[in-house]
């Protein structure tokens, strides 16, 4: 049954206003209401100095609607008129720390099970930091947020290439867009349409080149009062988190990334709070502007205890397309020192290029678009190290093996130190090579043939101590293998991917 703003509006009647004689709607003090699949959002104007007193009427106004039949989440705010300095009276929100929901609090007693609204009111306040501690996601293994100080940084850039570049090192990723105020990784990813909902109400999230992608977008129309989109956008983020379907077919993802709101405000700090982050990577410009900022959404992980995974510095040089001359144009390394003093990872430096910008804009971002450049090869090693992160932060890194090329480079032999040893042929290295000409996690989605056959291994490079990058003598170079990543290939290497080898050597291929 939907909601009908008029009963929300008889149900907000019963609450008293500021002075105590007449009720909230009479003396005009609740917005607009919105209702957006029976989730009710409004706000009440109150005099900005009495915030903080008057939070008990803001839970009040809460607590009377989340009773209505049918109701499935209410958030209200408290706003105040800001007249001065501005021509026209705007509202904002007030910065008020929010107590736990009476009917969260029930829900929680009863074990967050109780009536069927409580699991979903005690994950929206939890997304709201309400106390509650962050649940985890079915469906997803780690999540990722990729977070800027201020806008325009190149963040929502950083993250798709990211996903794809994790995608290429044989992880199976998915990414959500929590950028209420410009959601664009549908349009990076070359995806359109809205996701479909499934059974029992799942959402059936869409996908572009195998990575899953969900956005605010879908769930916000974009004419919603931009007042209205950061509380909407922790309700909606853990509506999408909890009720999208990750795992499906394909099995659990690995890694989720949340392209974040830019900012280090209320509506961040209230996102690290409740989501489960694995961790954090921040994206920065070289200038010393956007490096304060960077430093502040530093701080705000830290604060919430979210592992900095790393900072990238975005739009660090200028390479000229025609002499290939570089210039520093913003000044230079600023991020890579702020990395060093504050004692976080430097994850890498991203160029100005024209090719990251119009392979964006065309729907095919460059890891995918151009897998043999220096650029999707820096998003590799940029993926490679966040994942290396996630797992020393998780304490699940794998320690470096003893490689040895074996048979006069038709095998690679790894001893791990946990006393498993693999044999890993030259050609099943070569078609499981995690670059990015190798679009998709599953085998089936995998292009890359080897470009002759009985193919053999050149050489060995290490980068970092996280990852191996092996040469083949038909030229590829550009995999990085992570020494997670050749693990898993020895331990599952036919349960993954033995079909596959087997329709290769149909097709004249052979595993040796
Ligand atoms: N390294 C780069 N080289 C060239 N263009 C880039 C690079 N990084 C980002 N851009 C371009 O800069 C613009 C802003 O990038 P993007 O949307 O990723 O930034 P953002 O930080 O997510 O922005 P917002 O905060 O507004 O969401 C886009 O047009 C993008 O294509």
């Amino acid at each position: 049954m939907a909601i009908e703003k008029a009963e929300v509006l008889t149900a907000l009647r019963r609450v008293k206003g500021p002075d105590l004689t007449s009720n909230i709607v009479d003396l005009g003090l609740v917005s607009e209401i919105l209702i957006k699949d029976n989730r009710a959002y409004f706000s009440i104007t109150v005099p900005a100095a009495r915030a903080h007193e008057l939070e008990q009427l803001r839970l009040a106004a809460e607590a009377v609607v989340a009773e209505l039949k049918g109701i499935q989440g209410v958030t209200a705010v408290l706003t105040a008129e800001a007249t001065e300095g501005s021509p026209a009276p705007k509202r904002t929100v007030l910065p008020i720390g929010r107590a736990e929901h009476p009917r969260v609090q029930a829900a929680r007693a009863k074990g967050a099970t109780g009536d069927g609204s409580g699991p979903r009111q005690a994950a929206a306040a939890a997304a709201a930091g309400q106390g509650v501690k962050a649940q985890a996601v079915p469906g997803v293994k780690q999540i990722i947020a990729v977070a800027s100080g201020k806008g325009g940084v190149g963040k929502s850039t950083i993250a798709v290439n990211l996903a794809l570049g994790l995608q290429a090192i044989g992880l199976k990723v998915g990414i959500i867009d929590a950028d209420i105020y410009g959601p664009s990784q549908p349009r990076l990813l070359g995806v359109s349409g809205k996701p479909q909902i499934a059974h029992d109400k799942v959402i059936k999230p869409l996908e572009g080149w195998g990575v899953k992608v969900m956005s605010m977008g879908f769930l916000v129309d974009e004419d919603t009062p931009v007042v209205w989109r950061g509380p909407m956008v922790v309700s909606a983020l853990s509506q999408m988190l909890r009720e999208t379907e990750w795992g499906g077919e394909g099995g659990e993802l690995d890694a989720l990334i949340i392209d974040m709101p830019p900012g280090t405000g209320d509506i961040q700090l209230s996102i690290s709070q409740g989501v489960p982050l694995s961790g954090a990577v921040i994206v920065s410009t070289p200038q010393d502007l956007a490096l304060i900022d960077a430093r502040k959404g530093i701080a705000m992980f830290k604060r919430v205890e979210v592992p900095i995974l790393g900072i990238v510095e975005n739009m660090s040089y200028f390479l000229c397309p025609k002499c290939g001359e570089r210039s520093d144009i913003f000044g230079h390394g600023g991020a890579r020192d702020e990395a060093r003093k504050l004692g976080v990872p430097f994850l890498g430096e991203v160029p100005l290029r024209m090719e990251i910008r119009e392979a964006s804009d065309a729907g095919k971002p460059v890891t995918v678009a151009e897998p043999e450049s220096k650029y999707a090869q820096l998003f590799r090693d940029i993926a490679g190290q966040v994942w290396s992160e996630v797992e020393r932060a998780k304490g699940t890194l794998t320690p470096p093996p003893h490689l040895e090329i074996a048979d006069g480079g038709k095998m690679l032999k790894a001893a791990f130190p946990d006393g498993r040893t693999f044999e890993l042929s030259a050609e099943f290295l070569r078609v499981v090579s995690p670059s990015a000409e190798v679009q998709g996690h599953s085998p089936s989605q995998r292009i890359t043939v080897p470009k002759k056959k009985h193919v053999k291994i050149t050489g060995l490079t290490p980068v970092g101590n996280y990852a191996v990058r092996i040469a083949f003598d038909d030229g590829h170079n550009s995999g990085l293998y992570t020494w997670g990543y050749l693990h898993l290939l020895g331990r599952e290497k036919d349960e993954r991917w033995g079909k596959y080898l087997e329709e290769l050597a149909a097709k004249g291929m052979t595993r040796e």
